[in-house]
């Protein structure tokens, strides 16, 4: 613990945190809670804050691991966990969402004689009455272990607070009586109010509730566990009842000068919630006529004012959500292609296009994304989209983005999807949502896709791929130039060698002893973590880098039945000594070669880092 607070200290957001501790340490004003009498003997100069992120970084200032009773603050996560098990009709049916403007202990119902919302006792008691009803004698353990999944680690009740508040607790009793007069509490008043006292008697820490606020920030999940507690439909509305009713009669000043969910209790704590962001806890018991920590609201108010954390500050841009935009002639696979095959990808660029997206995305970067395909569209055959940088896709953008693929299937483009990260919820969501659309197909790599989209281009313009087939030693690159009587002279030293499917032809690391020109079969060369970086066939040659290099410096690999010519390097010495002319057009070749490779390295680097 002291270690991580060592090296916490160092960072930005700590040292503010800090600052505000140090500052509003000295606020003595506020009262501690007295009217549950075991309340009363908080120590008023207790001070925590923490903030956990939603890639589980927990931030800690001061009595952060200080436990007290998490009161109110419950209410938030019982309502989420009724919205889960129980269905929001059910819960709106008998509670509402409507800010009440009254204190959280009113006795006033609305006028259908329902609690205004989930987040005043009447409400929050309802809630209870809801999980009692369902889980019965098991209703608290059920609620507590739920409840602990939030806080990622196993939570206990704190007796003594919740016997003061059983034997004080008339008014909730008074509630209690009422809901149950009104149809909205059913069975035992007693029963459902010992859960709930039971779990506004439940210990937490600063720590603990800025790791259940991140778990709402998180879209349900914690951050910490990696646990999904509740799903992102009970989520979302929680944190908007968190929003209009969280800080009691002081909600609308809250929206308006903070803007985050959260939610106060009079034990002192505080949660709040910034979606997609963080979760913050405090700790204070010093409380102000409304029942919110002083302390805690104004570390809200200081974090959400200095940082422009306020929800509806939104500062993001939907363009970024697009990476690079290239067509198939700009950046091409790594499958090296012959002369005419090159020619025709030259010759028809527009046909293939590529957007690399990246981020969470949702409506805005779609809708954004539709217009930049519409802008493609002349020409266009083939079409893209990599999310190999896209975490999540909202089922609002999913929606649009069937519109923008219904479109492309009219105009006769064939639709690709790349680099779905493997095993992650967007693969789950996309793939669940591609089997609806047989018609879009789903590449693993972008670069095998890019390769795809090649392959039909020429495919269509000739009939055939060339790849595979044999060839002469007169068409290989590396000996452009030479004559036939030079050709037989070479052809003297190469040694014929087979390879048959998956057989390694070198080995990276090796000395390099000689060069192949592939007559016939496919070739791949690839970095021994399997990373592709060329894929070569009939007329080419590999291991020519021999020439230059003494080591081999990756693997290649057959991926067809393989004909090479092997040339060895001593045999290639003696050749140039007797044909000094023809051994310079073959060196001369060579950093022709290396050079047109170097431009479209080059092109490669332009095009994608101009983004
Ligand atoms: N605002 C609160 O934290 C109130 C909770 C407390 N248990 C009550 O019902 O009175």
């Amino acid at each position: 613990m002291d270690e991580q607070r060592d090296s916490v200290a160092e960072l930005p957001l700590a040292r503010f945190l800090a600052r505000c501790h140090a500052e509003f340490s000295r606020d003595r004003s506020g009262e501690v809670a007295s009217y549950i009498p075991e309340l009363a003997l908080a120590d008023p100069a207790h001070f925590g804050i923490a903030v956990t992120t939603v890639d589980g970084y927990v931030y800690e200032i001061g009595d952060s691991t200080v436990e007290f009773t998490i009161q109110s603050i419950s209410k938030a996560f019982v309502f989420a966990l009724a919205l889960e098990t129980v269905g929001a009709e059910r819960v709106e049916s008998i509670v509402g969402v409507e800010p009440s403007g009254d204190a959280f202990n009113s006795i006033r119902l609305g006028s259908d004689n329902r609690p205004f919302n989930p987040m005043v006792n009447a409400g929050a008691i309802a809630c209870t009455g809801l999980i009692c009803e369902r889980e019965q004698d098991g209703a608290f353990d059920w609620l507590l272990q739920a409840l602990s999944r939030f806080a990622g680690r196993r939570l206990e009740v704190d007796e003594p607070t919740f016997r003061s508040e059983r034997e004080t607790g008339d008014r909730n009793r008074a509630i209690a009586y009422l809901l149950r007069n009104h149809g909205v509490l059913q069975g035992d008043v007693d029963k459902v109010l010992d859960v709930y006292f039971r779990q506004c008697a439940l210990r937490v820490s600063a720590r603990d509730l800025s790791v259940m606020a991140a778990t709402l920030a998180h879209k349900g999940r914690n951050p910490l566990t990696g646990e999904q507690v509740v799903s992102s439909y009970a989520v979302a509305r929680t944190l908007s009842v968190m929003t209009s009713s969280g800080m009691y009669d002081s909600a609308g000043r809250w929206v308006y000068r903070v803007g985050i969910p959260a939610k106060s209790g009079v034990g002192g704590g505080i949660v709040a919630s910034l979606p997609s962001q963080l979760g913050l806890g405090t700790y204070s018991p010093l409380i102000d006529d409304q029942g919110n920590s002083v302390r805690g609201l104004r570390t809200c108010e200081a974090l959400s004012t200095h940082f422009g954390l306020h929800m509806l500050n939104r500062v993001g841009d939907v363009r970024t959500c697009i990476a690079a935009s290239y067509d198939v002639g700009s950046v091409s696979s790594r499958r090296s292609r012959p002369p005419r095959e090159q020619a025709i990808l030259e010759a028809h660029h527009g046909d293939g296009a590529i957007l690399e997206l990246t981020g969470a995305l949702s409506f805005g970067n779609i809708e954004y994304v539709s217009r930049r395909i519409r802008n493609l569209r002349a020409g266009l055959r083939y079409l893209i989209l990599d999310f190999r940088r896209v975490p999540s896709v909202s089922e609002a953008s999913l929606r649009l983005l069937a519109d923008v693929l219904d479109d492309l299937a009219q105009a006769h483009v064939e639709v690709v999807f790349s680099g779905i990260p493997r095993g992650t919820p967007i693969e789950q969501s996309l793939s669940e949502w591609l089997t609806d659309r047989p018609a879009v197909r789903s590449i693993g790599l972008l670069d095998e896709a890019i390769e795809w989209a090649e392959d039909r281009i020429i495919h269509s313009e000739t009939g055939d791929l060339e790849l595979g087939t044999s060839t002469d030693l007169h068409e290989q690159e590396l000996l452009r130039g030479l004559d036939d009587d030079e050709l037989c002279a070479l052809k003297a030293l190469l040694v014929q060698r087979e390879y048959r499917t998956g057989e390694r032809l070198i080995s990276a690391g090796e000395t390099a002893s000689s060069l192949m020109f592939v007559m016939s079969g496919i070739v791949s060369v690839r970095l021994q973590s399997g990373v592709r970086l060329a894929t070569l066939s009939a007329g080419m040659a590999v291991g020519e880098m021999a020439l230059l290099e003494t080591a081999r410096s990756a693997d290649v690999w057959a991926d067809t039945k393989v004909v090479c010519l092997d040339l060895a390097l001593d045999a290639f010495a003696r050749f140039r000594a007797s044909h000094a002319r023809a051994g310079e057009k073959i060196m001369a070749n060579l950093a022709r070669l290396l050079a047109k490779r170097l431009i479209v390295a080059n092109n490669k680097i332009e095009v994608l880092a101009s983004y």
